[in-house]
């Protein structure tokens, strides 16, 4: 292992102190959000001859047609194997079915003289952005184009960057034909979200557009926030376990790198009451994680954001946790369900020894895409009410109107908005 620290030990510590040595400061790079401002100024200009000369220099791929054929996802169709298949099909029925109980409805108040209504509509059109390379997940394909489809999005169009060959991982389009994705360009990084924000001659625009990507992505999607709809930016995976000396720290460990081997910059934390548990999942980390193909990717995430916590008591685990608001939380104690009352802030919470998090990540129901970095505090998983939006509805007849004149002209008038205050009076003028 070279010398460096499997996992950190913190101990002896208080609360606040520890969840200040687990807060991550997240690299808002720079460097990330100046080369992406020029890509975007370029696709903004130059639209489709921009978007391939970034895909040939980032992608190493010369595309002919931006647009993914039918031809070529019949033949993902045929490359896929049908197990694969049938659990991407299982998989997407049980997310479908947990998203069709999200959503807003449309509610009236109807009274005898006027009407107030919340008018609840899909977004039209919306860009869902797909990682390549390493990262080129079916699952995230299910998670994000289902809960759209769900909501009704008429037009989504889904993008991910094209392998050297031009070509795009099998499976991706498999999941996104199944989810009922619209149409596939094979475009990737910030020349990707631009296009999907201004347009080019193949690429039409679109209202929103949601989905996870490296850090020339989150930028890209930060800088046109102003002109379309994105939803979070979520940054590396993080996954933290409480557990008490009952719980099996070969499960632990296993559960921890998991998340570890999404990358680097990802975060793996242990907190529990017993010194014999921390001990024995350190043993299991060192042991296991040789078996394991990321292996230098989850020793790097392991020693810069890995931690095994020892608290005085599950309870105190509990108040570093709700400070920490973590993406995902695993609860392994005896009294588990009591546990998990007392959670404030997570974006996902898994209970027990047979709940590990990738039972989430793949198969369960709930989103994967979930809040990371502690703003779980106030922000929610990918849902459905993420690809909706509302327009309020006022009908007043004349009785309602003249009946709460004077009550709606006082407050104009202590504004100084005399133009409002005459908009009301004028109808009633003789
Ligand atoms: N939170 C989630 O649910 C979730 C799911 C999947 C992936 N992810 C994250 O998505 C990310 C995927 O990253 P990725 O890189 O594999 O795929 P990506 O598709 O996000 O990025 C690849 C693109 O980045 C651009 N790029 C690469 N180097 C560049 C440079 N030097 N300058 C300008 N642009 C450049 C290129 O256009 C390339 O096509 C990871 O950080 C992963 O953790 C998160
Ligand atoms: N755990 C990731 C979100 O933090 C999602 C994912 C996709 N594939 C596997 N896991
Ligand atoms: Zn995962």
């Amino acid at each position: 292992m070279g010398g460096r620290t499997l996992i950190q030990y913190i101990r002896n510590q208080n609360k606040s102190d520890v969840v200040k040595m687990l807060s991550r400061n997240v690299d808002d790079s720079n460097e990330a959000s100046l080369v992406a401002k020029a890509i975007i100024e370029d696709v903004k200009a130059r639209g489709d001859i921009a978007v391939n000369a970034y895909t040939k220099k980032f992608d190493g791929a010369t595309i002919d047609d931006l647009q993914v054929s039918q031809s070529e996802i019949d033949e993902a169709m045929q490359v896929v194997s049908v197990d694969l298949k049938e659990a991407l099909q299982e998989a997407a029925n049980n997310i479908r079915k947990y998203h069709e109980q999200q959503g807003s409805n449309s509610y009236f108040i109807n009274e005898k003289d006027y009407r107030l209504g919340q008018i609840v509509k899909p977004i039209a059109n919306v860009g869902m952005y797909v990682p390549g390379g390493r990262a080129a997940y079916p699952s995230t394909v299910l998670m994000t184009a289902i809960p759209a489809k769900i909501a009704g999005v008429k037009e989504l169009v889904m993008i991910t960057p094209p392998k050297a060959d031009g070509t795009i991982q099998p499976s991706l389009l498999v999941a996104a034909a199944f989810a009922g994705v619209d149409k596939i360009y094979k475009v990737g990084g910030a020349q990707g979200i631009a296009a999907l924000t201004y347009g080019t001659e193949t690429i039409s625009k679109v209202a929103k557009i949601v989905g996870p990507g490296n850090s020339y992505v989150a930028a890209a999607k930060k800088i046109v926030s102003s002109v379309v709809g994105i939803d979070m930016v979520a940054g590396p995976s993080e996954i933290a376990i409480i557990a008490d000396k009952e719980a099996n720290p070969a499960f632990i460990a296993a559960d921890l790198m998991s998340q570890a081997e999404h990358d680097e910059d990802a975060a793996a934390i242990l907190l529990t009451d017993s010194e014999a548990l921390a001990e024995a999942v350190k043993m299991e980390l060192a042991k296991q994680v040789e078996q394991l193909s990321r292996k230098s990717i989850i020793l790097e995430a392991l020693s810069k954001n890995g931690a095994i916590v020892i608290t005085n008591s599950i309870d105190e685990a509990i108040d570093i946790t709700n400070e920490l608001a973590p993406e995902h939380l695993e609860i392994l104690t005896t009294n588990a369900v009591d546990v998990y009352g007392r959670i404030e802030s997570a974006g996902a919470i898994f209970i027990g020894e047979y709940s590990p998090e990738p039972v989430g990540d793949y198969f369960a129901g709930p989103n994967h895409t979930l809040p990371t970095n502690g703003t779980a505090k106030f922000a929610s998983p990918l849902s459905v009410t993420d690809f909706q939006k509302k327009t309020s509805l006022v009908y007043y007849s004349k009785e309602a109107l003249e009946m709460r004149k004077d009550a709606i002209e006082l407050i104009a008038e202590e504004e100084g908005l005399t133009a409002h205050a005459n908009a009301i009076s004028i109808r009633f003028k003789r």
